[in-house]
């Protein structure tokens, strides 16, 4: 195995490690994607977005948890990987469309850098089926569902990927660590789900701690910051347009009348990484 070269960002304290097929020979494999997301004896990241990949003339990007599982979508991921474009020449206008799993996603660079990205989002979707989450008939919003321990104010989004928004007075890293697990391999989720627990602060701001599926707590979630959004929308307990602070930073999340979500957030390079090919033996 000869050695890789990857870049380095993060959004909002979500970090990833970008590996450009064109610019590496090795085949990025589950094995290889848990080596390199590990912390302390690996590279150490939130996830891997692997690309650009080229087809029907889309450029496409495959999400990676550090688990090896693949994700539908990442918004801090989106960001990343659209400065990233930009930053290596893929990308030259101010907007363009990047596929996911999920679909297309136009991106907005809102200054020359791209330091900082306006992301349509689409749709928040709560049918059950949709999700997908077991044992529920229609939408999964304000349910009372049992995990772990106790009954909790629970509402089900998928923003392309399954997320699940639990409703708390107050939020911190201790309860999305002792929840997380219970919640993301719950049985109502046959594909896991993404956790997010979630407090109003006001009626333009909500807390929010992250649990995600295939990596753990970390610092912040763009899908999850929508989900987290979308649900206290839902539930009336938020204005159109809402800053979701979370342990890493902020996103600003707006809802357009017909109900479509955007996500704005910041950018941030970290360097480029080579891999020592002795780091695989
Ligand atoms: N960090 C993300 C979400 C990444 C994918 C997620 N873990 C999943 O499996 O769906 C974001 O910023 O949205």
């Amino acid at each position: 195995m000869s050695e890789i070269i990857l870049g380095k960002y993060h959004g909002v304290g979500n970090d990833y490690l970008i590996f450009d097929p064109k610019k590496n020979d090795v085949v990025l494999n589950e094995r290889l994607i848990r080596q390199l997301c590990r912390r302390n004896i690996g590279v150490g990241a939130d996830g891997i977005l692997y690309g650009p990949v080229m087809e029907d003339k889309k450029i496409k990007v495959r999400i990676f948890n550090p688990d090896g599982s693949e994700a539908e979508k990442s918004g801090n991921g989106i960001r990343i990987f659209s400065r990233y474009l930009k930053d290596a020449g893929y990308v030259k206008e101010r907007q363009y469309y990047l596929t996911t799993k999920a679909g297309e996603t136009l991106v907005t660079f809102l200054d020359d850098a791209g330091n900082c990205m306006r992301v349509d989002m689409g749709y928040a979707v709560f049918e059950a089926e949709q999700i997908p989450a077991l044992g529920f008939e229609g939408e999964v919003v304000g349910e009372s569902i049992f995990f772990c321990d106790n009954f909790y104010n629970a509402t089900c989004v998928s923003m392309g990927n399954p997320n699940c928004v639990i409703m708390l007075e107050r939020v911190d890293r201790e309860k999305a660590l002792h929840l997380g697990p219970y919640v993301e391999n719950a049985k109502y989720f046959p594909n896991r789900i993404n956790m997010q627990l979630c407090q109003i602060v006001d009626e333009k701001n909500i807390q929010v701690e992250i649990y995600e599926r295939g990596a753990g707590y970390t610092f912040a979630s763009g899908t999850g910051a929508c989900a987290a959004a979308a649900a206290s929308h839902r539930l009336g307990l938020v204005e159109d347009a809402v800053t979701v602070h979370m342990h890493g930073g902020d996103l600003f999340i707006e809802f357009e009348k017909d109900g479509r979500i955007f996500m704005t957030g910041p950018v941030v390079y970290i360097g480029k990484i080579t891999v020592a090919e002795q780091f695989f033996a």
